[in-house]
C-alpha cells in the first residue's frame, strides 16, 4: 500500500473529457466561505459549500472559455495572462494573487486535487494531511500571516485551532523541551534546562526577534521589483538595512556568538533542522528568525478539517475570480517561441498558451524535464552548484486507538533518541504529528491519527522488486514503530487500526517532485539566503514559484514566493507599475549578488 494510491476521494461528477457546467451549491459551509467575488465583470454575492463537488466545479469552466478545448482534448490556441504548472500552495498563491489583480489565469495540476504536499487524502474515515501540518503564517496578526492573507484575498477565511505547543522535542540524554506558544514559557523552560546559558539564550532568540520585527514591519511583495523595493527602503530604511545585513548570514554562526554549551548548540541545530532539513550552520538566519518567532507571535494554528482545506479554498477562490483550474493535466513540455516561454503541452497532447508561464514544479523538474533539450541557463547552473535536492521522506499515516496516547499529549513531536550525530542521517530522527489532538473530526470516534515521517533517500528504494519494495517498507516502518513504542507510546503496535507507508518513490509519484525531494538544501555552508533565486528565470516569460525559490522550504515560505511571483508577473504584464530601466538594473544586481553565494 502506498500514500495516495487508489485515492478514496469520491469525485462526484468528475469526468475528465466531458465538459459540464454545474450550478454552485448554495449551502453555506461551516468551514469555508466565499463572498462577493467579481466574476468576469459581474459582481456576484454568493456563499457556497466547498465539498467534494468543488472538484467537478473546477472542471466546469466558464462560458467564455473554449470548453471543447479545455475538456474535450481539442488542441487550439487560447490566451491567458498566466499559466501556472502545479497547484501546490506556491502555485495557488501566485495564481490567486494574480487573479485578484485582474489577470486571467489557468492552473494545470497533474493530480486529481489541489495542494501538492499540502494536500490531503481520505481512508477508512480518516482525513490525512499528505505532508505539511505545522502551519506558520496562519494567525490574524501582523504582516507575516501570509496564509491568512492569501485566503482573505479571495474572500475565504478558515476556522483554526490554536496549538499550545509548536513541537515537543525528545532528544539525547533525555533532554525534553516543549516549545510553548507563549515565548516567556518557552524561554523559562529552556533556561531551566541550561541555566548557565541564560544570557546566551536571551541574546540569540533576541536577535531573531529583531529580524522578525523588521520583516513584520514591511509590506511583502517582490524583491525583484525595484519600485516596490526602493519604496520600502525609503519608508523603512532601518528595517531594510537590518534585513540586508542578515541576508547572507546563518543561524548557527549567530548562535555561536552567544552560546558555548555544545548540547544547547545541538538543540538549536534541531530547532533549525525541523524547518530546513539541515543544521543551524547551514540555515539562513532570516528563515530561522521567521519560524522561531512566528510560532510565538501569531502562534501555530491548525485549520479545522485539515490542512487540505487551505488548497481547496484557494482553488475555489481562484475559480470565483474567473480563472480556471484543470486537474489530471500533466504538463510534459514548456513551449518556447524564439526563446520565450509561450505555452505548455500536456501528456495527452493538448496545448495551452499564455503571456507568461509559472512553474510550481521544482527547478530541477522545470529545467530538467519540462524544458528538456534546452541548454541550462547560467542562473540555474549557479543554483545547482549551491543547492542540492534535500532527501525525501519515509512517511507513515496511521490510525490508532485513542487509549494509546496519554492525556494532554502534544500535537507535534520530534524524536532523536541517543546520538546527536544522527540528527541529519537518513532515518536518524523521527517527526510525528497527531492532528486529532487538535481536531478530533479527522478520525473515527475513539481514534487518533499519527503521521510519522523520517528522512530517506530515493537511492535506498530503487531497483527493488515489488515484493522486496513492500517488504522493505514494512521493515523500516516496523523499526520506527518500535522506536516510538520505546520512547513515547508503549503498546503502540497493538493499537494500530490503519496504516499506510509512503516511500520517496511515493512522494516522487504523487507530488511530481524529482527524487521525491523535500526541497533544496545547500551543498555546503551557504551565504544565508543570498544564493537563493527569486521568481524570474533565464528564460523570458518563464517564472518559478515554490520551495526551490527564495526563501525556500515551508508552506509560509512558498506562500511568500507566490506573493512575490504574482507581483513580478503583474508588473511584467502591465497590471502593476513597472520601470523597464530599473528592472534591468535590479535584476542584473541581484544576479551578481547570487554569484557571491
Ligand atoms: N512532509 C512534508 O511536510 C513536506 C514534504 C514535501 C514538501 N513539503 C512542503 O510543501 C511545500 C511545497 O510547496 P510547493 O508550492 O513548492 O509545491 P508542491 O510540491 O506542494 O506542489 C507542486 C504541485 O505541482 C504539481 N505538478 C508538478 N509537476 C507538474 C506537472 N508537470 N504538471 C502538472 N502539475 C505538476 C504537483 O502535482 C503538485 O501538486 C513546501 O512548503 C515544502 O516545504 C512538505
Ligand atoms: C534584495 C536585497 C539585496 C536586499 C533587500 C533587503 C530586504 C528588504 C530583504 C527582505 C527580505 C525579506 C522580506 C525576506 C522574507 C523572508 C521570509 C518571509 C521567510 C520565510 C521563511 C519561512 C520558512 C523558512 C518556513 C519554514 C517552515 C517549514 C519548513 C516548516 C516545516 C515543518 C515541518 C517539517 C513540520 C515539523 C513537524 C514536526 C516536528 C512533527
Amino acid at each position: 500500500m502506498s500514500l495516495g494510491s487508489n485515492t478514496t476521494l469520491q469525485l462526484s461528477g468528475f469526468r475528465p473529457g466531458i465538459a459540464e457546467t454545474r450550478k454552485l451549491s448554495r449551502n453555506p459551509s461551516r468551514i469555508w466561505s466565499f463572498n462577493g467575488k467579481k466574476k468576469h465583470g459581474k459582481v456576484k454575492s454568493e456563499s457556497f459549500q466547498l465539498n467534494k463537488d468543488f472538484l467537478s466545479r473546477a472542471l466546469s469552466v466558464d462560458k467564455e472559455v473554449d470548453i471543447e478545448g479545455i475538456n474535450g482534448g481539442v488542441t487550439k490556441e487560447r490566451h491567458y495572462d498566466a499559466i501556472v504548472i502545479g497547484s501546490g500552495i506556491g502555485g495557488l498563491v501566485a495564481a490567486t494573487q494574480l487573479a485578484v489583480k485582474g489577470a486571467r489565469v489557468l492552473v494545470l495540476e497533474k493530480y486529481t486535487i489541489p495542494g501538492g504536499s499540502s494536500g490531503y487524502y481520505q481512508r477508512d474515515g480518516y482525513t490525512f494531511d499528505v505532508g505539511s501540518s505545522v502551519m506558520f503564517g496562519f494567525s490574524d496578526k501582523g504582516n507575516l500571516n501570509l496564509i491568512t492573507q492569501a485566503l482573505a484575498a479571495v474572500g475565504c477565511k478558515m476556522e483554526v485551532i490554536p496549538d499550545p505547543t509548536t513541537v515537543h522535542f525528545h532528544l539525547p540524554n533525555n533532554l525534553s523541551v516543549r516549545v510553548h506558544r507563549e515565548y516567556s514559557d518557552f524561554i523559562s523552560e529552556l533556561t531551566t534546562k541550561f541555566p548557565h546559558e541564560k544570557e546566551g539564550i536571551l541574546k540569540f532568540y533576541g536577535e531573531c526577534w529583531k529580524i522578525f520585527s523588521a520583516l513584520n514591519s514591511l509590506e511583502l511583495k517582490s524583491l525583484e521589483e525595484p519600485i516596490y523595493l526602493f519604496g520600502q527602503f525609503f519608508q523603512k530604511p532601518l528595517e531594510c538595512l537590518t534585513l540586508a545585513y542578515y541576508l547572507p548570514q546563518n543561524a548557527g554562526d549567530i548562535a555561536r556568538k552567544y552560546i558555548k554549551d555544545p548540547e544547547l548548540l545541538s538543540f538549536i541545530d534541531a530547532e533549525c533542522f525541523i524547518v530546513s532539513t539541515v543544521n543551524a550552520l547551514q540555515t539562513p538566519m532570516i528563515n530561522a528568525s521567521m519560524v522561531l518567532c512566528d510560532r510565538h507571535f501569531g502562534g501555530i494554528n491548525y485549520p479545522v478539517g485539515g490542512v487540505g482545506g487551505i488548497a481547496k479554498s484557494l482553488a475555489s477562490g481562484l475559480i470565483g475570480q474567473g480563472s480556471d483550474i484543470l486537474y489530471r493535466a500533466n504538463v510534459t513540455n514548456i513551449i518556447l517561441d524564439d526563446g520565450k516561454a509561450v505555452g505548455v503541452r500536456l501528456s495527452d497532447k493538448r496545448e495551452f498558451f499564455a503571456k507568461t508561464i509559472i512553474s510550481n514544479a521544482t527547478r530541477w523538474d522545470t529545467f530538467g524535464k519540462l524544458l528538456k533539450g534546452e541548454k541550462l541557463p547560467k542562473e540555474e547552473e549557479n543554483f545547482q552548484k549551491v543547492y542540492v535536492k534535500a532527501p525525501s521522506f519515509l512517511s507513515i499515516h496511521m490510525g490508532v486507538k485513542a487509549e494509546v496516547l496519554v492525556p494532554k499529549t502534544d500535537c507535534h513531536h520530534f524524536v532523536l533518541e541517543d546520538d546527536w550525530a544522527r540528527l541529519e542521517e537518513p532515518y536518524g530522527s523521527i517527526f510525528l504529528s497527531i492532528p486529532t489532538v487538535l481536531d478530533s473530526s479527522l478520525a473515527p470516534a475513539g481514534h487518533h491519527i499519527l503521521h510519522i515521517f523520517t528522512t530517506s533517500s530515493i537511492e535506498d528504494w530503487e531497483g527493488l522488486s515489488p515484493k522486496d519494495y513492500e517488504a522493505k517498507k514494512e521493515l523500516v516502518a516496523d523499526e520506527i514503530i518500535s522506536r516510538l513504542e520505546k520512547k513515547l507510546f508503549p503498546g503502540l503496535r497493538s493499537s494500530i487500526s490503519f496504516m499506510e507507508v509512503g516511500s520517496p518513490k511515493t512522494h516522487r509519484r504523487y507530488l511530481a517532485r524529482d527524487e521525491g525531494t523535500y526541497g533544496p538544501m545547500p551543498r555546503n555552508i551557504p551565504k544565508g539566503l543570498l544564493g537563493m533565486p527569486f521568481n524570474t528565470t533565464g528564460i523570458d516569460g518563464l517564472y518559478c514559484v515554490g520551495d526551490s525559490c527564495f526563501p525556500g522550504q515551508g508552506v509560509i515560505a512558498v506562500a511568500f514566493s507566490g506573493v512575490m511571483c504574482a507581483h513580478r508577473v503583474a508588473a511584467d504584464i502591465g497590471l502593476e507599475k513597472n520601470s523597464p530601466v530599473l528592472d534591468a538594473a535590479l535584476l542584473r544586481l541581484l544576479g551578481w549578488l547570487r554569484t557571491l553565494a
